[in-house]
């Protein structure tokens, strides 16, 4: 954990034209750097750098990473696999707890998509303005989140912002849109947010777990019951609802809106976008 956390602040100490190297306006690009620091956009920007790439399965993406700090490859690949290991672990014990099979998570995923985000967020001399991160919840299944030891991490509860206070040593784990769709909404994605400090660079790394990019994803059928629990989210391509949820100026909770049925609440919220993954594939085995 340490070593993965000193080779990312590596990455944020680079030149800005090294960083720059990585930068993108494609949400789904498989390595993205983006800063709200130093840049001429006139959009609602965040208090933060990020360095967002792709992970499990490593081989498609391992390549573009990047190559400074020098371990950095080495360093964010063991890591990754790590955190994998424990997220098929916690799946399995969600997916016990839901009366399902225990590899049903991790077989729904296919061969899956880790994506990697690392955050940093610089002292700000006027925190009260701004925010790190703006509410939002996360599209995967199930994030796991490091952090350097600075606070800054919140959660929604009804209306109040909690404080998730950073214990040593402890990775935060996060309930991401895909379990609660998954679940048909026994589990709830957690709304969360990101707030700065005027005296410490925090640093978070969070890594989402989801289904392969092409799945189509929708209730696990053993949790539906037409009569009396009817299905809560449509079937959505999973690549679709992550760049829709990506590009979404909306915060918050929002985009689930565009996948709830009427049998669930419905949302102002109105969304089109492509569908672009004409060969997908039901994520949900059956
Ligand atoms: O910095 C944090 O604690 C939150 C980061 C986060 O929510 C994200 O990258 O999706
Ligand atoms: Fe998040």
């Amino acid at each position: 954990m340490e070593e993965m956390l000193k080779s990312v602040e590596g990455f944020f100490s680079l030149t800005w034209e090294e960083k720059m190297k990585y930068a993108s306006d494609d949400v789904m690009n498989p390595v993205r750097y983006g800063t709200s620091l130093n840049t001429s956009k006139l959009h609602v920007l965040h208090w933060r750098d990020y360095l967002r790439h792709f992970g499990h399965p490593i081989e498609s993406s391992f390549h573009l990473w990047p190559s400074n700090p020098s371990n950095y490859r080495e360093v964010a690949k063991k890591y990754l696999e790590d955190v994998w290991k424990l997220a098929m672990k916690i799946s399995s014990a969600i997916a016990e707890g839901l009366g399902l099979e225990k590899d049903y998570i991790e077989k729904s995923l296919g061969e899956g998509c880790q994506i990697v985000a690392s955050n940093y967020y610089p002292p700000c001399p006027e925190p009260h303005l701004t925010l790190g991160l703006s509410a939002h919840s996360d599209h995967g299944g199930l994030t796991i989140l490091m952090q350097n030891d600075v606070d800054g991490l919140q959660v929604r509860y009804n209306d109040t912002w909690i404080p998730v206070h950073h214990v040593p040593g402890t990775l935060v784990v996060n309930i991401g849109d895909y379990l609660e769709i998954l679940s048909n909404g026994r589990y709830k994605s957690v709304e969360h947010r990101a707030v700065v400090n005027e005296e410490k660079t925090r640093i978070s790394i969070a890594v989402g777990h989801g289904p392969d990019l092409n799945s189509i994803i929708a209730p696990a059928c053993a949790l539906v019951d037409e009569k009396d629990e009817p299905p809560l989210y449509k079937p959505i391509v999973y690549r679709d609802y992550m760049r829709c949820q990506q590009s979404c100026a909306v915060r918050g909770k929002e985009p689930l809106g565009i996948v709830k049925t009427n049998a669930s609440s419905t949302s102002s919220l109105e969304i089109s976008y492509p569908s672009e993954s004409a060969s997908s594939k039901i994520s949900s085995p059956q």
